[in-house]
């Protein structure tokens, strides 16, 4: 008889995932992802369901990896609207399937998945894309995205400064109080992002909130939040000066306000850049807009599985 699936708690996740064996996972399954290669990825565009009532939306992320034998499905609950919840902006559950037979093997949450995975794909492109010495990092935000691009950027570089810009000064005190090392408080984005060599943004704006008239000529920006067609963190002079990169053209061109709205080209996908298809401009000003792909979540999980089985 078949066993029933495991549940593996926040915590466990939390618990079991690290980013030295995460990065590599990543890594490779982008390059896969922009190999186009059905035979060995299928990952349809997510679907979207609004949530019109709640101002949220339900995203629904299945992929399949049949070399890696991995059946997968992501359900993610992401809100714009601000009302003293404690409950976090984005939620999400993984389901892990048997391919062959379709039974579920595990339930996993989905919340330092998706926390742990986006970051970790935000400091794979600054690898290949930001400036070669760089010194200062930027993060403007301070919610959940922050915190896992704070521990990511922090632990696989070495940067002399790093910087956080909130739309409160004591939101942005907690932060810095909140982690490990030392973090400058910034009061406005353009002190925060000045001179910087590395951006993050990671908000729930709707809005352009980093302008290109505030960054250095060869900076990199890793673009989070605004995962909608009709929203922006970024302004159309940054989106149009730099060179921007995806990690999915198909997700960016239909997901993404600050490509679609500013009529940027996409240069190319971080995957092709893995691949050595399409080059990485790291002396020019760069862009990594990220959207979030199933494929991040299908191996996350089964490293998560692996991990918890090994350490059971
Ligand atoms: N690309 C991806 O794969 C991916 C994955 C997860 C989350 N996201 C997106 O990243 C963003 C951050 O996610 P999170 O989980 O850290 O959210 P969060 O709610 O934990 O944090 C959001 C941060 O944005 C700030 N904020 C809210 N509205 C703002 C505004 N109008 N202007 C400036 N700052 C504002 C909040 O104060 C907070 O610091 C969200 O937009 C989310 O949808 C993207
Ligand atoms: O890929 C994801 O998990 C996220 C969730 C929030 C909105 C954008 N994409």
């Amino acid at each position: 008889m078949d066993s029933p699936p495991i549940v593996i708690s926040r915590d466990e996740v939390k618990r079991v995932l690290r980013y030295i064996d995460l990065i590599p996972r990543l890594e490779s399954a982008l390059a896969i992802f922009s190999r186009k290669n059905s035979l060995e990825i299928i990952q349809p565009l997510r679907s979207v369901i609004p949530l019109s009532k709640y101002n949220g939306f339900l995203g629904l992320m299945p992929t399949y990896m049949e070399q890696e034998g991995i059946l997968s499905t992501k359900m993610v609950c992401f809100y714009k609207r601000e009302d003293g919840s404690t409950l976090p902006s984005t939620q999400a559950t993984v389901l892990l399937f048997n391919p062959e037979y379709g039974n579920v093997k595990a339930i996993i949450d989905g919340e330092v998945i998706t926390a742990m995975r986006t970051a970790a794909a935000s400091a794979i492109s600054a690898k290949w894309l930001m400036p070669a010495q760089a010194e200062v990092l930027a993060i403007l935000g301070t919610g959940n995205e922050a915190l896992s691009h704070y521990n990511v950027f922090t632990e696989i570089f070495t940067f002399k400064e790093v910087r956080v810009w909130s739309r409160t000064r004591e939101r942005a005190e907690a932060f810095s109080r909140s982690v490990a090392g030392p973090v400058k408080v910034c009061v406005t984005v353009e002190e925060a992002v000045k001179d910087a060599d590395a951006i993050v943004t990671v908000t729930r704006a709707t809005q352009p909130i980093l302008f290109g008239k505030w960054i250095k000529p060869g900076a990199h920006v890793a673009a989070v939040g605004a995962c909608r067609p009709d929203w922006r963190e970024l302004d159309d002079e940054l989106m149009r000066e730099a060179v921007v990169y995806v990690d999915s053209r198909e997700g960016a061109t239909t997901e993404s306000g600050d490509v679609i709205l500013s009529g940027a080209t996409v240069f190319a996908e971080l995957g092709e850049v893995l691949n050595e298809t399409r080059p990485a401009l790291r002396e020019k000003t760069t862009v990594f807009k990220s959207l979030g792909l199933g494929i991040e979540d299908a191996v996350s999980a089964k490293l998560v599985l692996e991990r918890w089985e090994a350490t059971e």
